[in-house]
């Protein structure tokens, strides 16, 4: 299951990835936002961060303008590690090399149609597993800043 939130800015572009895993068969919970209403990204980052951290989701997606609001406040949550990505492969590496669990996109920075390659790959591209990888992400999990 996928859990999927973005705020006024992703809106639209929410929308066109909630289709888009309509057709490939995929399961999501959708945590909000529901219009182009103004609201606060950190809500909605955490919404989809708590669906991961309590074992409901898998992966998260979260939209808003740049993507970088909703992946400083997803950063911010234990377990999870969000990766902006506005390109494929770094939605490739970020899969293989961070294990990364959110991916962030910016609705007014990408177009529909990378967008949905960006996600294809988050989706679709498991973690190398390899050790180095490992280390790095095991120091990153102990790490709750200073
Ligand atoms: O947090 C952001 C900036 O990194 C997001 O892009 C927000 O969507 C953006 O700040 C919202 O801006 P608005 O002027 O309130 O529409």
């Amino acid at each position: 299951m996928i859990a999927l939130g973005c705020d006024h800015g992703g809106y639209a572009m929410m929308q066109v990835i909630k289709k888009h895993l309509d057709e490939r068969g995929l399961e999501y919970k959708d945590c909000g936002c529901f219009s182009e209403k103004s609201v606060d990204y950190p809500d909605y980052a955490q919404a989809v961060c708590r669906e991961i951290q309590n074992g409901t989701c898998s992966r998260g997606i979260l939209i808003c303008g740049t993507g970088i609001g909703v992946c400083i406040a997803a950063n911010k949550m234990r377990g999870i590690r969000a990766a902006l990505c506005s390109d494929c492969y770094s939605a490739q590496k970020t899969r293989e090399h961070n294990d990364a669990n959110v991916l962030t996109l910016g609705g007014r920075v990408i177009g529909p149609e990378l967008a949905l390659m960006i996600t294809d790959m988050f989706l679709d591209t498991p973690f190398s597993g390899e050790e180095r990888h490992k280390r790095r992400i095991e120091k990153l999990e102990k790490y709750y800043g200073e």
